[in-house]
């Protein structure tokens, strides 16, 4: 099963290597205004599927949530590191 840490490797690999037909690599192209949009979308849409969905709904919401977060860290150059030292 795919982990939060080998999602983000994924990613990265994706920003380096960037193959053909990627929707990582369109996304990170559009830039972190377009990415921003995604996460807040996907952010909301967590909320209300957990408000009104039901469990395996809001799951599905919440893992695009985690994935729209990872687009933006590796749009920003950020590591798995600069963000658990904060937590
Ligand atoms: N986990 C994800 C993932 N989660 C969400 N998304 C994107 O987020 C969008 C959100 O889906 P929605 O249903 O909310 O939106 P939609 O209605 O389908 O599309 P929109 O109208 O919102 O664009 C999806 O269309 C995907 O583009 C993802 N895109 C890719 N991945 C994984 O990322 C890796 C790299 O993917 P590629 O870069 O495409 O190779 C692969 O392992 C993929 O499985």
């Amino acid at each position: 099963m795919k982990t939060f840490e080998s999602l983000f490797e994924e990613l990265q690999r994706r920003a380096v290597e960037r193959p053909e037909g990627s929707s990582t690599v369109a996304m990170l192209d559009k830039g972190v205004h377009a990415i921003g949009k995604k996460l807040v979308e996907e952010a909301a849409e967590s909320w209300m599927a957990s408000e009104y969905q039901t469990p395996e709904e809001a799951a599905e919401e919440i893992s695009q949530l985690l994935y729209w977060a990872q687009v933006m860290m590796v749009a920003k150059g950020l590591t798995l590191d600069d963000v658990y030292k904060n937590l």
